[in-house]
C-alpha cells in the first residue's frame, strides 16, 4: 500500500439500501470526481465538504449512471487526511457496481479492508487504539463495547499509555545522566525515587491490566452454562432466561441431545446461556456425545447454573453434578417449586453450604427476577456495569500490558537492589517499546497489518 495511490471502495453495507456512499481517497480523488460528476448548474469552484446534486455521467457510452450527491472534502483534515470525494448514490447493488467499474476504469484501484482507517493511522491523526475501537464499534452488538468503544476514539486510552511512557521517558533519563555523567555533581534522582516512579507506573499498569477481567466479558459475554439431570427443567429455565421457546421443552428425559446457545443481555452484560444434554448414564450413543459436550462446556463455562428438581429427592446424579460445579462460581436453581413438595434442602446445604440457592419455577415463570439477580452479582458482585473508566477489552492490548509490567517489575527489582542503571535502564527501554506496540508508535507492520487486516472493506 502506498498512500501515492488513489483508492475506492463503498462504504455503506453492499445490498439493498436508501442510499449507499462511496469513497475515493488519495491525490487524484478530485480530478477522478470531477469528471465523473455533472450537474445542472454549473459549478466552477466547488466548495469544501459542500454537498452537490448532479449525475454520474460514463463518457465512455454516454450513459448516466444515476442521480447522486457529491462532495469534495480537502485534505489534510479529513477522515484519511487526504483528498476525499464522497459520491452519495442510490444503494442498490446496481448503481453502485456500475460507478465503482466507472471508477476504477480510471486508474483509481479497490481500497484493502480498513485501508482508510489504515491511512488515517499512517498520517498520524489516529493511533492504533483508536483505529481499534472504530472497528470495534462498528462491529460490536452490545451497548457496553459500544461505549468502551466512543471513549477509545476520543483518545483516553492513547492518552493513558502516553502518560505512562512519559514516566517512563523521565525514569530513563535520569538513569542516563547518571550512566553517562558518573562523578559529577548533577541533580539526578536518586535509585529509591526512581524505584518510587517505577511503582506508581506499575500501580496504574496494574488498573488497566484488571479492568480486562470486566473488558473480557464485555467483549465475549459470561459463558453461562445450565446443567443438571434430565427433565429437571434446563430447557424450560433457558425459554424462560431468553423470552421465547427455543428449545424444545417435553416430558420426555432426554430431550435434548446437542448443547445450544443463546444470548441475552442482563444489565448490559452478555450472558452466553448454553442449555446441555441432561447428564446421566446412558447407553444410547447419541446421549453419551451429548453428555460429553455438556462435560466440556461445564470446563469452559464462566459460570454454571446447576438445576435440581425440587419435587423430587436428591439423587446420585444431582450430587454427582454438584460435585462437577465446585469449582466454577455456579448457583443452584431449584426448579419446579410451583409443585410445593417437600425438598430437603438439608442435603443441598450439606453438599454444596457456599453456592446460593434460588428456588424458581420454570413453569410459572416465578423466581426468575431474582435468579437474575443472583447471576448478576455472582458476575461482578452486584456492581452495575460501568465504562467510565478506562476499560481494557483488547487482547493484545492486554498481552503488552502484561509484557510491560513484567520487564517493570524487573526493573524496580533492580532498582530496590541497587544493580548498574545500565541493566535497569534496558528493562525501561523494552516497556517503553511495548507500550509504543499498544499505541503503534512501536509497532512493526506485522502487528498493523493484523490489526487492519481484521476491517472490513470501506472503512
Ligand atoms: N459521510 C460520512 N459519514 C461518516 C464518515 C465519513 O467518512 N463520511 N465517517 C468516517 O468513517 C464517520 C465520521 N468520522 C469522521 C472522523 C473525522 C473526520 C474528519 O474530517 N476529521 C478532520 C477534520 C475535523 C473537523 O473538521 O473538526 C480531522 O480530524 O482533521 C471526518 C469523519 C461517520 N460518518
Ligand atoms: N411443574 C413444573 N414443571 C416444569 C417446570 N420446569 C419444567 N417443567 C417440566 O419438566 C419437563 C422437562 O422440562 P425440560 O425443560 O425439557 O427439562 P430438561 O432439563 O431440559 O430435560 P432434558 O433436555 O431431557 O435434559 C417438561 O414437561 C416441563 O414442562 C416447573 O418449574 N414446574
Ligand atoms: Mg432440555
Amino acid at each position: 500500500m502506498s498512500s501515492e495511490d488513489t483508492v475506492a471502495a463503498l462504504s455503506t453495507p453492499p445490498g439493498e439500501g436508501g442510499i449507499g456512499i462511496i469513497r475515493i481517497s488519495g491525490p487524484k480523488s478530485f480530478e477522478i470526481g470531477k469528471k465523473l460528476f455533472f450537474s445542472s448548474r454549473e459549478i466552477t469552484n466547488f466548495k469544501n465538504r459542500k454537498l452537490y446534486h448532479g449525475y454520474i455521467f460514463d463518457r465512455r457510452n454516454n450513459k448516466t449512471l444515476d442521480e447522486v450527491l457529491i462532495t469534495f472534502m480537502k485534505g489534510p483534515y479529513t477522515y484519511t487526511c487526504e483528498d476525499i470525494v464522497e459520491i452519495h448514490c442510490h444503494g442498490g447493488m446496481i448503481p453502485v457496481r456500475e460507478i465503482l467499474q466507472l471508477i476504477f476504469s480510471l486508474g483509481i484501484r479497490p481500497s484493502e479492508p480498513g485501508e482508510f482507517t489504515k491511512r488515517a493511522f499512517l498520517n498520524g491523526r489516529l493511533d492504533l487504539t483508536q483505529a481499534e475501537a472504530v472497528m470495534d464499534l462498528i462491529s460490536t452488538k452490545t451497548q457496553n463495547l459500544k461505549d468502551v468503544a466512543m471513549k477509545q476514539i476520543s483518545g483516553k486510552l492513547k492518552e493513558e499509555i502516553s502518560h505512562l511512557r512519559t514516566e517512563l521517558i523521565t525514569v530513563l533519563s535520569n538513569l542516563e545522566a547518571k550512566i553517562d555523567f558518573p562523578d559529577e555533581e548533577i541533580d539526578v534522582e536518586d535509585m529509591s525515587s526512581l524505584k518510587e516512579r517505577v511503582s506508581y507506573i506499575r500501580k496504574s499498569l496494574y488498573e488497566l491490566i484488571e479492568s480486562f477481567n470486566k473488558g473480557k466479558i464485555i467483549r465475549e459475554g459470561v459463558k453461562t452454562v445450565i446443567v443438571g439431570r434430565p427433565n429437571v427443567g434446563k430447557s424450560s429455565l433457558l425459554n424462560i432466561l431468553l423470552g421465547e421457546e427455543r428449545a424444545i421443552v417435553t416430558e420426555i428425559p432426554g430431550t435434548t441431545r446437542d448443547t445450544l446457545e443463546e444470548v441475552i443481555n442482563l444489565d448490559g452484560i452478555p450472558l452466553r446461556i448454553i442449555d446441555t444434554a441432561g447428564i446421566r448414564e446412558s447407553t444410547d450413543k447419541v446421549e453419551q456425545i451429548g453428555v460429553k459436550r455438556t462435560r466440556d462446556s461445564m470446563e469452559e463455562a464462566d459460570i454454571v447454573l446447576v438445576v435440581l428438581d425440587s419435587s423430587q429427592e436428591l439423587k446420585d446424579e444431582d450430587k454427582k453434578i454438584l460435585n462437577m460445579a465446585r469449582d466454577k462460581p455456579s448457583l443452584i436453581v431449584l426448579n419446579k417449586a410451583d409443585l410445593e413438595k417437600e425438598f430437603h434442602e438439608g442435603t443441598v446445604n450439606e453438599l454444596a453450604p457456599d453456592i446460593r440457592k434460588v428456588k424458581v419455577s420454570a413453569l410459572k415463570k416465578e423466581g426468575i427476577d431474582q435468579l437474575e439477580k443472583y447471576i448478576s452479582e455472582l458476575v461482578f458482585g452486584g456492581e452495575v456495569m460501568e465504562t467510565d473508566e478506562i476499560v481494557i477489552t483488547n487482547e493484545r492490548h492486554y498481552n503488552s500490558l502484561k509484557k510491560t509490567d513484567n520487564v517493570l517489575a524487573s526493573a524496580e527489582n533492580g532498582l530496590e537492589a541497587y544493580i548498574s542503571e545500565d541493566l535497569v535502564s534496558v528493562d525501561i527501554k523494552e516497556g517503553l517499546e511495548i507500550l509504543g506496540e499498544i499505541t503503534g508508535e512501536s509497532a512493526g507492520e506485522d502487528v498493523i497489518d493484523e490489526v487492519f487486516n481484521n476491517f472490513c472493506i470501506g472503512k
